[in-house]
Parts: C-alpha cells; sequence; structure tokens
C-alpha cells in the first residue's frame, strides 16, 4: 500500500533507529545499490508536531554542506513522510569516543573543527540545531562527521521551548538557560552544547552527569565541571569560553572559527560556507540518466536542476556517490 511506491525502489533491511516519533531504516536503493537510511514518520503519531517536521523537511532541502547528512528524496502519502538520508556507514561519534576511551587534542580538533563548520553553516541561514550531541554526529566512509537532528528539534532560530527535554532525551548537553526553561536565542544554547561536545571528545566523559535530573540541573546551572590533568591550557581556556553560564559572555561562532585552539597546527580558519554547489551538476551521471530514462541530456538536466527531491533527485545523488567512491555508474547492468 503506501509503502508499495518505495520499495519499488528501495530494498528495506532492519530499524537502526528509533527517535520520539521517527523510525530509521536501513535501505538498498536497488537501480544504484547504494546503502540509504531511511526516516519514516507516521504522520497519524505525529498530531500537533507535523509542522515542525515539515520545517525540518524544508530545512534538509536547503541544507547543503559536506558536514551535513543529507537529504536524498523526500516522499509524502496519506499517512506517512519519508526522507531518503545519506547512510552513513561509520556508526555514531559516541561509540567511537566509547571505544577509544577518549580522543587526542589532534583528533577531537580534526573532528571540531568540522563540526564548527557544519553548525556555523547551520546558524548562517538562520537555524539553530539544539541538540548537538554524539549521537547526532556520524561518520561517514571517510571517518569526516555528518550532522544531522535525529530527535526532530530543529526548529528557527529564536523559538522558545521548554519541552526540550520531551522531545531530546538526556539535557547533559542542555545549556542552562534551557534548562531554566528562560526565553533563549538556539544560536547561543548550540555553543554552549558545542562546548560540552568538545569537552566529551577530550575527557571521554561529560562535565555536568547525574542520574537524578535535578542534580544534573544545579550542576548545569552552577556551571562547575572537573578539569581532567590531561588538558592542555589552551583546550581549557577554549572550554571554558563555550561554558560560560551567562550566555552573553559566551563565546561567538565567528571567534570560534579563527580560536588559537581551533587554528593550531592548521593555516585557515574553518569556513561555515558550503563547498557544494547545486547550480552544478555532474555531466557524466546526468549523461548516464539521461540514456537509462530514454530523454535528451538537456531535459535530464533542467528537470535536475530543480531539485525535486524525487526519485531522479535520488538516482542522480547515488549515482554521484557511488562516482566519488570510484565505482561504476552505469545504469543500464546494475537493475
Ligand atoms: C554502521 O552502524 C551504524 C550505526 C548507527 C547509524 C549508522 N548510520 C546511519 N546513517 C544515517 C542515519 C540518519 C541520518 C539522518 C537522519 C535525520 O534525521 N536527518 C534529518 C536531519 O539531519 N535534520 C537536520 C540536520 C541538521 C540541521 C537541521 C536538521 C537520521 C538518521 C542514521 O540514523 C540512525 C540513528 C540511530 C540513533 N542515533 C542517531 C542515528 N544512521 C550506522
Amino acid at each position: 500500500y503506501e509503502f508499495s511506491l518505495l520499495e519499488e525502489h528501495y530494498e528495506m533491511h532492519e530499524t537502526i533507529g528509533r527517535g520520539g516519533f521517527a523510525k530509521v531504516k536501513l535501505a538498498t536503493h536497488v537501480l544504484t545499490d547504494e546503502k540509504v537510511a531511511i526516516k519514516i514518520m507516521d504522520k497519524r503519531k505525529l498530531g500537533d508536531d507535523l509542522p515542525r517536521v515539515l520545517t525540518e523537511l524544508a530545512a534538509m532541502k536547503i541544507l547543503d554542506h559536506q558536514n551535513i547528512c543529507r537529504l536524498i528524496q523526500a516522499l509524502e502519502t496519506e499517512n506517512y513522510i519519508f526522507m531518503v538520508l545519506e547512510y552513513c556507514p561509520g556508526g555514531e561519534l559516541f561509540d567511537y569516543i566509547v571505544e577509544k576511551d577518549r580522543l587526542s587534542e589532534v583528533e577531537s580538533r580534526s573532528f571540531f573543527r568540522q563540526i564548527i563548520s557544519a553548525v556555523g553553516y547551520v546558524h548562517n541561514l538562520g537555524y539553530a540545531h539544539r541538540d548537538l550531541k554524539p549521537e547526532n554526529l556520524l561518520l561517514d566512509e571517510e571517518q569526516k562527521l555528518k550532522l544531522i537532528d535525529f530527535g526532530l528539534c530543529a526548529k528557527p532560530v529564536g523559538g522558545m521551548d521548554s519541552k526540550l527535554e520531551t522531545c531530546c532525551g538526556s539535557p547533559a548537553y542542555a545549556a542552562p538557560e534551557l534548562v531554566s526553561g528562560k526565553a533563549y536565542l538556539g544560536s547561543e544554547a548550540d555553543i554552549w552544547s558545542m562546548g560540552v561536545l568538545l569537552y566529551a571528545l577530550l575527557c571521554g566523559f561529560l562535565p555536568f552527569d547525574d542520574e537524578n535530573i535535578g542534580h544534573l540541573y544545579r550542576k548545569i546551572l552552577g556551571g562547575h565541571y572537573q578539569q581532567p590533568k590531561w588538558l592542555s591550557d589552551d583546550s581549557k581556556k577554549l572550554i571554558r569560553s563555550m561554558l560560560q553560564v551567562d550566555p552573553k559572555r559566551r563565546i561567538s561562532i565567528k571567534e570560534l572559527c579563527c580560536h588559537p585552539w581551533v587554528m593550531e597546527g592548521y593555516d585557515t580558519p574553518v569556513l561555515c560556507d558550503t563547498q557544494k554547489d547545486r547550480k552544478f551538476l555532474d555531466e557524466d551521471c546526468v549523461k548516464e540518466m539521461s540514456a537509462f530514462r530514454g530523454v535528451s541530456v538537456n531535459k535530464m538536466r533542467e528537470a535536475l536542476l530543480q531539485w525535486k527531491f524525487d526519485f531522479d533527485t535520488a538516482t542522480y545523488l547515488l549515482l554521484l556517490q557511488r562516482k566519488k567512491r570510484g565505482l561504476p555508474i552505469s545504469l543500464f547492468n546494475v537493475v
């Protein structure tokens, strides 16, 4: 029934994640044999959260950055919304840190620069993420980070939302102004969460942690945390500048991009703009698709440049992914 259209193009596999009201299944795009993650949302269960999902879908169609998990196709049926998303074979950054106990300053810096770039890009578009944590940072096949918003908490900046802990699980990464239910700026709250993230990368545990949620809130509002002896002075200073209880005293994204600790070993500040350009299409992929679909190259290019996130957009993006991985992109012998 509603899944049949999807199942013509994707072979569904196991569920790899369950969020508030979303389920994510691993799937294979039949035509290109590429793996994808399909987020399935039941509109009947979404209730008054439906507008938030439509906001996220609209955001995903705009977000186009090398460190953000990209939308491949969007499909709406009577009762479901399907988001076909880039599959990240490396899994969650959370598991990567747990496995390695904690990361070196060099590796933490490499990851943190990618996080700054992705969050800065989202902020420049007027969005805030609001749920930055290692579970929402995935690793692709080149160990690059991809930001996702699994808990469906992405909202336009400035929104007041005291329901955070309900839709986004543990508030260990949540800023003081957020846990105290005050009105807050999403971009400032994201900086606090990035401070908690950097601490988690360098230490392997959280700065504020307590199984009793009341004690956890008190620790966050107090802003006191341990400084393990292995932390360098520069990393302690950087973390301190992000974990400022008063949001107005917190370092900004712009200052982060060229902070001495962030710049160490690199000769360029972090760039928050995208390296992708939607006006440019890969001609090999367009040609392959036009031959396969029996339409002219110009017609195929025109259709793809509309970025409708339909089955053609999906085939194009997954062919491009294959090409980037050095795999053949001929569609005829894949079917
Ligand atoms: C190999 O073992 C493993 C093990 C685990 C995972 C994987 N791979 C793997 N790849 C891709 C996904 C995925 C991508 C995007 C979205 C999403 O919700 N996008 C929407 C989105 O990103 N909005 C947005 C982004 C930025 C700003 C604003 C809005 C959801 C899921 C995945 O999910 C599994 C969950 C499991 C629970 N923790 C989180 C990930 N898993 C692989």
